[in-house]
């Protein structure tokens, strides 16, 4: 039987997305993170394969807008709801959707593709490199101490309900966005996401709380976390896990962390995906005991080269030829001169000579200046065609402070 890949009509969502559950193992999303699926879907740009009446494969499409080095913000189609029925697996139906995907964005005029991977290894072959890392840590609280900044005590904190916060914290998360590379401007909707809380998914721990961070009666930042109280022989070890955590001034954040380290009957913070430059590591007394983690983040597409180099600023001034390969989208093949500098970039088509060969996976993983290219060509991944070339477009290319994308999609 053949197959053939359709556009999503919207009515047969439940059963595009039932093929997507039991790609990934079957277990149901709670009610609450179904809800929000279906209103985030976008039908029109998502995908199926289908064998006969039923669907084989399941891809989407998220319009969203990405914050760049230099603090633009650029079209970015973010790949999503990536799922093959385990009886269609490895024969090709993830391939033939990469296509047609990938074919669309371009097509739609978004430079630059993004995803965030179930398994680092699947997206390499078709040019997605891994440009954003985060930290997760387990800090011992008992053990290590905090130092705060200078103004801390004068940031006030205010207990809210999650809800009624939000908008506040939407403001400063807005805020946040430009300031920080791989950030994705909040589409309607996705301010839901930070939300998501079911009941059956908490293990033991509370509800989801949140805790405004206020100067001169401006919201500053916020916190959102969960306790999860513990006892043993010994008394209290809860842990406090935390969604996440924004704010605008140095005061503000120390203050929201101190608030963290304090709460009592806790012993322990857990943190999932903190930016891999987050301060707090800076106002610890003992590293060692928080146990950071990197892993990989954001992947990133240049769908789009021409497009997606001059779209971004450089840290320093840069001028020279790249010579990208690019088997799975040709039409980015070939030599590309580059200038730019702290204002901006212009990328054109030239037939001067290259300092650098590199392939759209590697320009992915530099595009966001969280992955240098010396480290990329010291394993092999980049080569150098001129002397000196290598140097000066790792340097431009490098930001600070470095890219992080605070939620998977
Ligand atoms: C962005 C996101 O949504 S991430 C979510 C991805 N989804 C999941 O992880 C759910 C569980 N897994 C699946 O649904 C499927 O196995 C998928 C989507 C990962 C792969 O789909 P398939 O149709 O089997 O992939 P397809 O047959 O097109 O393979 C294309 C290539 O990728 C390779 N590949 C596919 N899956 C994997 C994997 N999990 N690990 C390593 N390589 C893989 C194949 O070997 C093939 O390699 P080739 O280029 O050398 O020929």
């Amino acid at each position: 039987m053949t197959m053939e890949l359709r556009v999503l009509d919207p009515s047969h969502w439940d059963e595009w997305y039932g093929t997507l559950i039991l790609a990934f193992g079957g277990v149901q999303p709670s009610a609450e993170e179904r809800v929000l699926d279906r209103d985030l879907t976008e039908c029109d740009r998502s995908i199926g394969v289908w064998d006969g009446d039923a669907i084989a494969g399941t891809a989407g499409l998220f319009s969203f807008r990405l914050s760049v080095p230099g603090g633009a913000v650029v079209p970015a189609a973010g790949l999503t709801l990536v799922g093959v029925q385990p009886t269609h697996r490895r024969r090709g139906v993830l391939r033939t959707m990469m296509r047609r995907q990938l074919d669309d964005v371009r097509a739609a005029g978004e430079p630059l593709a993004v995803l965030t991977a179930s398994e680092p290894e699947i997206y390499g072959r078709f040019g997605f490199g891994m440009a954003a890392q985060s930290a997760s840590a387990e800090i011992d609280t008992a053990r290590v101490g905090l130092s705060v900044p200078e103004g801390a005590d004068e940031v006030a904190l205010r207990a809210v309900a999650p809800e009624a916060g939000l908008e506040a914290c939407e403001a400063v998360y807005a805020q946040r966005v430009t300031a920080r590379p791989g950030m994705l401007e909040r589409r309607p909707g996705w301010e839901r996401q930070p939300l998501l809380d079911p009941p059956d998914e908490r293990e033991g721990a509370s509800p989801l709380r949140c805790v405004l961070a206020e100067r001169d009666g401006a919201v500053t930042g916020y916190v959102r976390f969960a306790v999860r109280p513990d006892w043993d022989l010994a008394g209290s070890k809860g842990v406090v896990i935390v969604r996440d955590l924004e704010a605008l001034d140095p005061a503000s954040y120390g203050a929201l962390w101190r608030f963290l380290f304090d709460l009592d009957l806790t012993c322990t913070i857990r943190t999932g995906s903190r930016p891999v430059d987050d301060p707090w590591q800076y106002l610890v007394s003992d590293i060692r005991r928080c146990k950071v983690r990197l892993r990989d983040a954001l992947y990133v597409r240049p769908v789009d080269v021409g497009a997606a180099l001059a779209a971004r600023a450089y840290a320093l001034p840069v001028d020279l030829v790249l010579e990208v390969t690019d088997p799975f989208c040709p039409w980015n093949e070939g030599r590309w001169r580059l200038a730019g500098d702290v204002k901006g970039g212009s990328c054109e088509r030239t037939t001067d000579a290259p300092g650098l060969r590199l392939g759209a996976r590697e320009l992915g993983a530099a595009y966001l200046g969280g992955i240098s290219l010396s480290a990329l060509a010291g394993a092999g991944r980049v080569q150098e065609l001129r002397q000196g070339a290598l140097a000066e477009a790792s340097a431009a290319f490098l930001s600070d402070p470095a890219p992080w994308l605070p939620h998977s999609f």
